[in-house]
Protein backbone atom coordinates (compact mmCIF):
# COMPACT_ATOMS: atom_id res chain seq x y z
CA UNK A 1 0.00 0.00 0.00
CA UNK A 2 -0.14 2.33 1.48
CA UNK A 3 -3.17 4.14 1.70
CA UNK A 4 -2.87 7.53 1.02
CA UNK A 5 0.95 7.30 1.65
CA UNK A 6 3.98 8.09 0.05
CA UNK A 7 4.58 4.96 -1.64
CA UNK A 8 2.78 3.81 -4.69
CA UNK A 9 2.40 6.09 -7.39
CA UNK A 10 3.62 9.01 -5.60
CA UNK A 11 5.95 11.68 -7.80
CA UNK A 12 9.28 10.05 -8.74
CA UNK A 13 8.45 6.18 -8.20
CA UNK A 14 8.66 4.11 -11.47
CA UNK A 15 5.14 2.35 -11.38
CA UNK A 16 2.00 3.56 -11.18
CA UNK A 17 -0.27 2.86 -8.08
CA UNK A 18 -2.97 -0.04 -8.92
CA UNK A 19 -5.20 2.09 -7.09
CA UNK A 20 -4.98 5.60 -6.57
CA UNK A 21 -7.76 7.60 -5.18
CA UNK A 22 -8.21 11.62 -4.40
CA UNK A 23 -10.86 13.90 -2.84
CA UNK A 24 -13.47 11.36 -3.29
CA UNK A 25 -16.42 12.64 -1.92
CA UNK A 26 -19.99 10.50 -2.43
CA UNK A 27 -23.50 11.54 -1.85
CA UNK A 28 -26.84 9.60 -1.98
CA UNK A 29 -29.33 12.26 -1.94
CA UNK A 30 -28.80 13.73 1.63
CA UNK A 31 -26.56 11.08 2.98
CA UNK A 32 -22.51 11.50 3.03
CA UNK A 33 -21.19 8.39 2.21
CA UNK A 34 -17.67 8.87 1.92
CA UNK A 35 -15.66 12.54 2.36
CA UNK A 36 -12.41 13.60 0.71
CA UNK A 37 -11.10 9.56 1.00
CA UNK A 38 -7.60 9.02 -0.53
CA UNK A 39 -5.53 5.98 -0.88
CA UNK A 40 -2.99 3.74 -2.95
CA UNK A 41 -2.66 0.80 -3.02
CA UNK A 42 0.49 -0.63 -4.32
CA UNK A 43 0.95 -4.05 -6.80
CA UNK A 44 1.59 -7.33 -5.17
CA UNK A 45 -0.07 -6.37 -1.39
CA UNK A 46 -3.35 -7.15 0.15
CA UNK A 47 -5.17 -4.66 1.98
CA UNK A 48 -7.91 -5.19 4.44
CA UNK A 49 -10.50 -2.31 4.54
CA UNK A 50 -11.82 -1.87 8.03
CA UNK A 51 -14.75 -0.06 8.57
CA UNK A 52 -18.49 -0.71 10.70
CA UNK A 53 -21.73 -1.59 8.75
CA UNK A 54 -22.75 2.07 6.67
CA UNK A 55 -19.34 3.06 6.72
CA UNK A 56 -18.91 3.51 3.39
CA UNK A 57 -16.36 0.44 2.17
CA UNK A 58 -18.84 -0.82 -0.49
CA UNK A 59 -19.53 2.73 -2.09
CA UNK A 60 -15.86 2.93 -2.17
CA UNK A 61 -15.44 -0.46 -4.44
CA UNK A 62 -18.76 0.67 -6.17
CA UNK A 63 -17.13 3.84 -7.08
CA UNK A 64 -14.23 2.41 -8.11
CA UNK A 65 -16.72 -0.17 -10.38
CA UNK A 66 -18.15 2.72 -12.23
CA UNK A 67 -21.51 2.00 -10.29
CA UNK A 68 -22.23 4.59 -8.05
CA UNK A 69 -23.85 6.90 -10.89
CA UNK A 70 -27.11 8.34 -11.21
CA UNK A 71 -30.35 7.82 -8.99
CA UNK A 72 -29.47 10.66 -7.37
CA UNK A 73 -25.93 9.74 -6.62
CA UNK A 74 -22.93 13.00 -6.85
CA UNK A 75 -19.69 11.95 -6.89
CA UNK A 76 -16.58 13.84 -7.02
CA UNK A 77 -12.48 13.15 -7.11
CA UNK A 78 -10.44 11.16 -8.88
CA UNK A 79 -9.89 7.67 -9.56
CA UNK A 80 -6.84 6.22 -11.41
CA UNK A 81 -5.95 2.33 -12.07
CA UNK A 82 -2.30 1.65 -12.97
CA UNK A 83 -2.16 5.37 -14.07
CA UNK A 84 -5.28 5.29 -16.15
CA UNK A 85 -8.67 6.87 -16.08
CA UNK A 86 -10.86 4.12 -14.10
CA UNK A 87 -13.14 4.21 -17.08
CA UNK A 88 -10.41 2.54 -19.30
CA UNK A 89 -8.91 0.79 -16.84
CA UNK A 90 -12.38 -1.50 -16.25
CA UNK A 91 -12.56 -1.42 -20.01
CA UNK A 92 -9.48 -3.36 -20.49
CA UNK A 93 -10.19 -5.67 -17.81
CA UNK A 94 -7.60 -4.58 -14.95
CA UNK A 95 -10.29 -4.34 -12.08
CA UNK A 96 -12.17 -7.86 -10.88
CA UNK A 97 -14.94 -7.10 -8.34
CA UNK A 98 -16.75 -9.83 -6.23
CA UNK A 99 -19.79 -8.08 -4.96
CA UNK A 100 -21.86 -9.04 -1.36
CA UNK A 101 -23.70 -11.23 -1.73
CA UNK A 102 -26.89 -9.32 -1.53
CA UNK A 103 -25.99 -7.60 -4.52
CA UNK A 104 -26.07 -10.80 -6.86
CA UNK A 105 -29.61 -12.46 -8.45
CA UNK A 106 -28.92 -16.18 -7.71
CA UNK A 107 -31.91 -17.37 -9.22
CA UNK A 108 -30.04 -16.02 -12.17
CA UNK A 109 -30.19 -19.33 -14.66
CA UNK A 110 -26.63 -19.16 -15.61
CA UNK A 111 -24.06 -21.70 -13.91
CA UNK A 112 -20.55 -21.39 -12.90
CA UNK A 113 -18.69 -21.79 -15.85
CA UNK A 114 -21.23 -19.28 -17.49
CA UNK A 115 -20.25 -16.25 -14.74
CA UNK A 116 -16.46 -17.22 -14.58
CA UNK A 117 -16.70 -17.09 -18.73
CA UNK A 118 -18.13 -13.60 -18.62
CA UNK A 119 -14.63 -12.54 -16.84
CA UNK A 120 -13.07 -13.29 -20.39
CA UNK A 121 -16.52 -11.21 -22.37
CA UNK A 122 -13.74 -7.98 -22.74
CA UNK A 123 -11.77 -10.02 -25.47
CA UNK A 124 -14.63 -12.07 -26.75
CA UNK A 125 -15.68 -9.72 -29.57
CA UNK A 126 -19.70 -9.13 -30.35
CA UNK A 127 -19.93 -12.69 -30.85
CA UNK A 128 -18.63 -13.31 -27.43
CA UNK A 129 -17.91 -17.02 -28.89
CA UNK A 130 -15.48 -18.34 -26.59
CA UNK A 131 -12.01 -19.73 -27.99
CA UNK A 132 -9.47 -22.19 -27.10
CA UNK A 133 -7.68 -20.04 -25.37
CA UNK A 134 -11.15 -18.73 -23.03
CA UNK A 135 -12.06 -22.29 -22.23
CA UNK A 136 -8.36 -22.87 -21.09
CA UNK A 137 -8.52 -19.81 -18.74
CA UNK A 138 -11.98 -20.68 -17.25
CA UNK A 139 -10.81 -24.15 -16.23
CA UNK A 140 -7.53 -22.72 -14.91
CA UNK A 141 -9.28 -20.16 -12.84
CA UNK A 142 -12.17 -22.86 -11.45
CA UNK A 143 -9.53 -24.94 -10.90
CA UNK A 144 -7.64 -22.33 -8.87
CA UNK A 145 -10.62 -22.09 -6.64
CA UNK A 146 -11.55 -25.71 -6.32
CA UNK A 147 -14.72 -25.11 -8.08
CA UNK A 148 -14.16 -27.31 -11.15
CA UNK A 149 -16.27 -30.36 -10.39
CA UNK A 150 -19.49 -27.49 -9.89
CA UNK A 151 -18.90 -26.41 -13.14
CA UNK A 152 -22.32 -27.11 -14.25
CA UNK A 153 -24.42 -26.26 -11.02
CA UNK A 154 -26.75 -23.25 -11.41
CA UNK A 155 -25.27 -20.48 -9.24
CA UNK A 156 -28.33 -20.70 -6.72
CA UNK A 157 -27.64 -23.88 -5.73
CA UNK A 158 -24.03 -23.10 -4.46
CA UNK A 159 -22.93 -22.36 -0.61
CA UNK A 160 -21.94 -18.95 0.58
CA UNK A 161 -18.17 -19.94 0.36
CA UNK A 162 -18.87 -21.70 -2.99
CA UNK A 163 -20.51 -18.34 -4.19
CA UNK A 164 -17.86 -16.14 -3.52
CA UNK A 165 -14.90 -18.46 -5.34
CA UNK A 166 -17.21 -18.37 -8.58
CA UNK A 167 -16.78 -14.16 -8.70
CA UNK A 168 -12.78 -14.78 -7.49
CA UNK A 169 -12.53 -17.27 -10.26
CA UNK A 170 -14.24 -14.78 -12.50
CA UNK A 171 -11.55 -12.47 -11.61
CA UNK A 172 -8.71 -14.44 -12.05
CA UNK A 173 -10.19 -15.64 -15.47
CA UNK A 174 -10.02 -11.92 -16.85
CA UNK A 175 -6.54 -11.92 -16.04
CA UNK A 176 -7.37 -8.55 -13.34
CA UNK A 177 -4.55 -6.95 -11.97
CA UNK A 178 -6.68 -5.23 -9.22
CA UNK A 179 -9.14 -6.97 -7.14
CA UNK A 180 -11.93 -5.76 -5.20
CA UNK A 181 -13.75 -8.39 -2.60
CA UNK A 182 -16.72 -6.83 -0.89
CA UNK A 183 -16.88 -9.02 2.42
CA UNK A 184 -15.63 -12.20 0.68
CA UNK A 185 -15.92 -13.78 4.17
CA UNK A 186 -19.72 -12.94 4.99
CA UNK A 187 -21.74 -16.59 5.26
CA UNK A 188 -18.39 -18.45 4.72
CA UNK A 189 -17.33 -21.57 5.87
CA UNK A 190 -13.71 -22.11 7.07
CA UNK A 191 -12.97 -24.09 4.50
CA UNK A 192 -13.91 -21.69 1.68
CA UNK A 193 -12.34 -18.84 3.94
CA UNK A 194 -8.94 -20.79 3.76
CA UNK A 195 -9.41 -21.72 0.12
CA UNK A 196 -10.16 -17.78 -0.39
CA UNK A 197 -7.30 -16.18 1.75
CA UNK A 198 -4.85 -18.65 0.15
CA UNK A 199 -6.06 -17.71 -3.95
CA UNK A 200 -5.71 -13.88 -2.84
CA UNK A 201 -2.31 -14.69 -0.93
CA UNK A 202 -1.00 -15.85 -4.13
CA UNK A 203 -2.47 -13.55 -6.52
CA UNK A 204 -0.77 -10.92 -4.61
CA UNK A 205 2.72 -12.70 -4.87
CA UNK A 206 1.96 -12.68 -9.00
CA UNK A 207 2.01 -9.00 -8.67
CA UNK A 208 -1.91 -8.53 -8.15
CA UNK A 209 -3.25 -5.59 -5.50
CA UNK A 210 -6.41 -7.09 -3.72
CA UNK A 211 -8.24 -4.97 -1.42
CA UNK A 212 -10.75 -6.85 0.52
CA UNK A 213 -13.70 -4.95 3.17
CA UNK A 214 -14.44 -6.68 6.27
CA UNK A 215 -15.59 -5.86 9.56
CA UNK A 216 -14.62 -9.55 11.17
CA UNK A 217 -11.74 -8.60 12.11
CA UNK A 218 -10.51 -12.54 12.73
CA UNK A 219 -9.64 -13.48 9.09
CA UNK A 220 -7.18 -10.43 8.62
CA UNK A 221 -4.46 -11.57 10.35
CA UNK A 222 -3.32 -14.45 7.38
CA UNK A 223 -4.55 -12.11 5.20
CA UNK A 224 -3.35 -8.85 4.83
CA UNK A 225 -0.25 -6.70 4.31
CA UNK A 226 -1.50 -3.73 5.05
CA UNK A 227 -4.69 -2.12 6.70
CA UNK A 228 -7.22 0.82 6.23
CA UNK A 229 -9.52 1.78 8.68
CA UNK A 230 -12.85 3.82 7.17
CA UNK A 231 -16.13 5.48 8.89
CA UNK A 232 -16.82 7.55 5.89
CA UNK A 233 -13.44 9.40 5.93
CA UNK A 234 -10.17 7.41 6.24
CA UNK A 235 -8.80 6.99 9.91
CA UNK A 236 -5.74 5.53 9.48
CA UNK A 237 -3.74 3.38 7.18
CA UNK A 238 -0.45 1.02 8.10
CA UNK A 239 0.12 -2.39 9.11
CA UNK A 240 -2.04 -4.26 10.72
CA UNK A 241 -0.40 -4.63 13.77
CA UNK A 242 -0.66 -0.74 14.54
CA UNK A 243 -3.76 -0.03 12.40
CA UNK A 244 -5.60 -2.92 14.53
CA UNK A 245 -4.88 -1.21 18.12
CA UNK A 246 -7.87 -1.01 20.48
CA UNK A 247 -7.89 2.32 20.83
CA UNK A 248 -7.96 2.55 16.19
CA UNK A 249 -10.76 0.15 16.64
CA UNK A 250 -12.34 2.11 19.01
CA UNK A 251 -12.30 5.26 17.36
CA UNK A 252 -13.30 3.72 13.81
CA UNK A 253 -16.29 1.82 15.25
CA UNK A 254 -17.08 3.66 18.54
CA UNK A 255 -16.52 0.96 20.55
CA UNK A 256 -16.27 1.98 24.11
CA UNK A 257 -12.40 0.24 25.12
CA UNK A 258 -13.32 0.62 28.68
CA UNK A 259 -16.06 -1.21 28.37
CA UNK A 260 -14.34 -4.15 26.86
CA UNK A 261 -12.02 -3.83 29.96
CA UNK A 262 -15.66 -3.97 32.50
CA UNK A 263 -16.41 -6.90 30.84
CA UNK A 264 -13.29 -8.81 31.65
CA UNK A 265 -13.41 -7.72 35.00
CA UNK A 266 -17.06 -9.02 35.77
CA UNK A 267 -16.61 -12.23 34.01
CA UNK A 268 -12.86 -12.90 35.03
CA UNK A 269 -11.72 -13.64 30.85
CA UNK A 270 -9.49 -12.04 28.94
CA UNK A 271 -11.82 -11.03 26.56
CA UNK A 272 -10.24 -8.56 23.85
CA UNK A 273 -11.80 -5.87 21.30
CA UNK A 274 -12.85 -8.28 18.93
CA UNK A 275 -15.47 -8.84 15.56
CA UNK A 276 -18.35 -9.65 18.44
CA UNK A 277 -17.30 -5.97 19.49
CA UNK A 278 -17.87 -4.50 16.29
CA UNK A 279 -21.45 -2.97 16.45
CA UNK A 280 -21.17 1.00 16.31
CA UNK A 281 -21.93 2.53 19.56
CA UNK A 282 -24.45 5.29 20.50
CA UNK A 283 -21.81 8.08 19.76
CA UNK A 284 -20.44 6.49 16.72
CA UNK A 285 -20.17 8.85 13.62
CA UNK A 286 -23.24 8.70 12.02
CA UNK A 287 -24.56 10.12 8.91
CA UNK A 288 -27.08 12.15 10.76
CA UNK A 289 -23.44 14.16 11.75
CA UNK A 290 -22.42 14.26 8.12
CA UNK A 291 -24.99 16.18 7.08
N1 LIG B 1 -28.20 3.25 -2.73
C1 LIG B 1 -28.14 3.98 -1.62
N2 LIG B 1 -29.04 4.96 -1.39
C2 LIG B 1 -28.98 5.73 -0.28
N3 LIG B 1 -28.06 5.57 0.71
C3 LIG B 1 -27.15 4.59 0.53
C4 LIG B 1 -27.14 3.75 -0.62
N4 LIG B 1 -26.11 2.86 -0.51
C5 LIG B 1 -25.52 3.15 0.67
N5 LIG B 1 -26.13 4.17 1.29
C6 LIG B 1 -25.74 4.78 2.57
O1 LIG B 1 -24.38 5.18 2.46
C7 LIG B 1 -23.67 4.89 3.64
C8 LIG B 1 -22.50 3.95 3.30
O2 LIG B 1 -23.06 2.70 2.90
P1 LIG B 1 -22.14 1.52 2.38
O3 LIG B 1 -23.06 0.44 1.90
O4 LIG B 1 -21.15 2.04 1.43
O5 LIG B 1 -21.38 1.08 3.72
P2 LIG B 1 -20.66 -0.29 4.08
O6 LIG B 1 -19.50 0.07 4.93
O7 LIG B 1 -20.39 -1.07 2.85
O8 LIG B 1 -21.76 -1.01 4.95
P3 LIG B 1 -22.06 -2.60 5.10
O9 LIG B 1 -20.89 -3.16 5.85
O10 LIG B 1 -23.32 -2.61 5.90
O11 LIG B 1 -22.22 -3.14 3.72
C9 LIG B 1 -24.66 4.29 4.60
O12 LIG B 1 -25.14 5.33 5.41
C10 LIG B 1 -25.76 3.77 3.71
O13 LIG B 1 -27.00 3.78 4.37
Amino acid sequence: MTAAGPSAGSAGSAEPAALAVRGLTVRYRETLALEDVALSLAPGAVTGLIGANGSGKSTLFRSVMGMTRGNGVTQVGDVRIYGRDADAARKEGLVGYVPQSEDVDWAFPVDVRDVVTMGRYGGLGPTRRARAEDRRAVADALDRVGLADLAHRQIGRLSGGQRKRVFVARAIAQGARLLLLDEPFAGVDKVSEAQITSVLRSLAAAGCAVLVSTHDLASLPDLVDDAILLQRRIIMTGPPDVVLRPENLARTFGIDPLASARREGADGGTHSAGAADLAPAADAPSEGAAR
